[in-house]
Order: structure tokens, then sequence, then C-alpha cells
């Protein structure tokens, strides 16, 4: 079983304790949600961010919420509250589902302690989950290592590592798998404009001692052209009952990239972000963060105090559409904790969430 090198949740005592990632890569800040509000802000502010952490930090903020009052009116106030933060992750919307249907035959009574546990559950088996998608993402290295010398060279984009999870990751556990087996991997890691949570990829490879190279996004495509790529793998925040996948915007122009490549162009996610009540890409709701993490520059300055910049006069009409999606044509296969299927076999592959 990975072992994330510092939690990005858990629970201590009527509080959940989160890794912010706000802070990082600079910064490495512990914070303490001790209410639904906090639990709600933590992840529409992105300080926990990455499809199935999200469920799971959701899914604690609902114990957070019953710990002081745990009737109906508020079981359903802290759903909507929390369903409302981020659209687009399925993931949250799962877990908060799975919060529901454990919580609400029970007496109000009963109701926080269910909670907890129905919320560690979920945390248990995302990172279990992890696991399976890192052995299932392993044969394809390997797969690759076995035809030629050298690293096999990966390229993903955002982070899907162990910081948007409750264990490896689901991108970046295939590579943890291949680094544990002794197998050379390096990673190009695209830095992903406008949040660079391709930053915290880089800093968890770099932690982890994985060779890696960080680019500009729009340098993705030379190097995919210029056959120095031997595979793509990117998270996901929502896969349609055709395949459709939703991720962080600009998977969509990689994988168009890849595939004029000659390059596969893998998604690894577990079940929790299949979402066979949405038909295809187009059904899947995309999340816009609005215009200042577009006119605004993150860093730090030289006293290392966390900066920003402004790089567009406020006011700047902007687009800032999160998430993109790629169509399943495009998806060489989806690496799942049940094996890597192809997006059209994903139904036969989990026939109890396709009914
Ligand atoms: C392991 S899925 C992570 C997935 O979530 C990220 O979005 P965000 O950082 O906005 O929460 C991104 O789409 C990743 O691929």
């Amino acid at each position: 079983m990975f072992e994330q090198p510092t939690p990005t949740l858990h629970r201590d005592g009527d509080a959940l304790l989160i890794l912010d990632q706000t802070a990082l890569p600079f910064h490495t800040r512990t914070l303490r949600l001790a209410t639904l509000a906090e639990a709600v802000h933590a992840i529409r502010a992105m300080q926990v961010r990455g499809a199935p952490l999200i469920g799971a930090t959701a899914a604690h903020g609902i114990a957070l919420a019953l710990l002081r009052e745990s009737g109906d009116a508020a079981l359903d106030r802290a759903l909507q509250m929390l369903g409302a933060t981020r659209p687009t992750a399925v993931n949250l919307h799962w877990a908060l589902a799975r919060m529901d249907k454990a919580l609400r035959p029970l007496p109000p009574a009963a109701r926080v302690n269910a909670a907890w546990a129905e919320a560690e559950a979920i945390r248990v088996d995302d990172a279990a989950t992890c696991d399976a998608i890192g052995r299932h993402g392993l044969a394809l290295i390997e797969a690759v290592a076995a035809r030629r010398p050298g690293p096999v060279r990966l390229m993903t984009h955002c982070n899907a590592g162990w910081l948007a999870t409750c264990g490896a990751g689901t991108a970046l556990a295939p590579v943890y798998a291949a680094q544990a087996a002794g197998i050379a991997v390096e990673v190009f890691v695209s830095e992903t404009r406008p949040r660079n949570q391709g930053l915290l990829t880089a800093w968890e490879l770099a932690a982890a001692g994985v060779p890696h190279v960080l680019i500009a996004d729009n340098a993705a495509g030379l190097l995919l052209m210029r056959g120095e790529v031997d595979m793509v793998i990117t998270g996901a925040d929502r896969i349609a009952a055709n395949g459709d996948t939703a991720n962080k915007v600009g998977t969509w122009l990689k994988a168009l990239a890849a595939q004029a490549a000659g390059v596969p162009f893998y998604i690894a996610a577990p079940h929790s972000t299949l979402d066979f009540a949405c038909p295809d890409g187009p059904s899947i709701p995309i999340e816009d963060r609005g215009a200042e993490e577009i006119c605004m520059l993150r860093g730090i300055d030289a006293a290392g105090a966390i900066a920003e910049l402004r790089q567009a006069p406020p006011g700047t009409r902007t687009a800032n559409p999160a998430f993109d999606v790629t169509p399943a044509t495009l998806i060489t296969g989806i690496i799942t904790e049940r094996g890597v299927v192809e997006p059209a076999a994903l139904a036969g592959r989990y026939p109890e969430a396709a009914r």
C-alpha cells in the first residue's frame, strides 16, 4: 500500500486536517477544518483539489455538519452546500450520494458516528483503488520498457498524483509503481495554466526522486511530434457512459496531439469517476473559475512569501473553463482498479454501476 508522505486529509477528533494545496509547492501547511462552512470553502477555494480527494473531503464535511445538528434538514443543507462547491468532478457527487444512502435511514442520534465511519471507508477505499490503478498501469509501462532500453517517457497534465487522492494518485500511481519495481521512468510535467497544478506534480515527483521535466503547456505538442514521449497518462474528473472524459482544461489538446503523433493516450481513474447517468461528453457540466485565475500570477517573493502579481488589468474579459472533454475516440484505454478498459467496454467492466 502506497504511503502518502503527508496525508492529504485525515480525521483529528471532531475535526478534519487537510494539506493546504494553495500553499504548495511553496509551503507545506496543514489546515484544521471544524465546520461545514470550512469544508465548503476548502473545496471551492481548492485548498483541497483533485476529483477523488474532493469527494473524500465532502464526505467528511457531512460529518462536520452533523456534529451540530443531525436531523433531515441539516443533512439536506450539508448535502446541498457541499454539492454546490464544484460541478465537474463526479466523485464529489458520488461521495455525497453514498453518504446520503448510508445516513438517511438512521435516526439522527446515530448519524454522526455513521458519517465518520462512512467517510473513513471512502478514504480507505480510494487508497486501495489507487494502488490497483498503479498495478494495472505498471503493466503498460513494463510493456514499453521491454521494447526498448532507457527510461520509459511519460507525459501527464495537471496533478493526478497522491495530492489529488487519498492514496497513490491515479495518473501517477503507475509511475510510483514503476519506481517501486525498479523500472526507469521520466515524466514530462505540463505546468497546467492557470492554477499550475503541474507544479504540484513536479513537487511530488521531486520528493519521490522520480526524474521529470517541467514544460509549458504549449510545448507538449512538439515533444510528442519529436517522438520524445512513449505514452500520455492523465487523470479524470468525470467519465461519461460512452467513455468521453472530462479532465483539466488542456487535456483534449494533448489527446489530439498524441493521436497526431501516434502516441498512446490513457486516462487513469477510479470507479468513483464513472458517471453512467451522463450519456456523453457534451452532457458533462464544465466549471468556470472566473477572471482572477487568468489575470493573476502566483509565486513566492525573495523572502519566500507567497505573492500574487497582476498580469492583466482588472475588468479584462476572460474565459476560464477549468476542464475540457476528450472524446472516447482519442482515448487508448482507461486505467481503472479493474484493469485497462477500452472506453466502449466500461459498462461491461462495471455492470453494477451501469444499470
Ligand atoms: C485524480 S483526478 C485529479 C483531477 O482533478 C484535477 O482538477 P482540479 O485540480 O481542478 O481539482 C484535474 O482535473 C486532475 O486531472
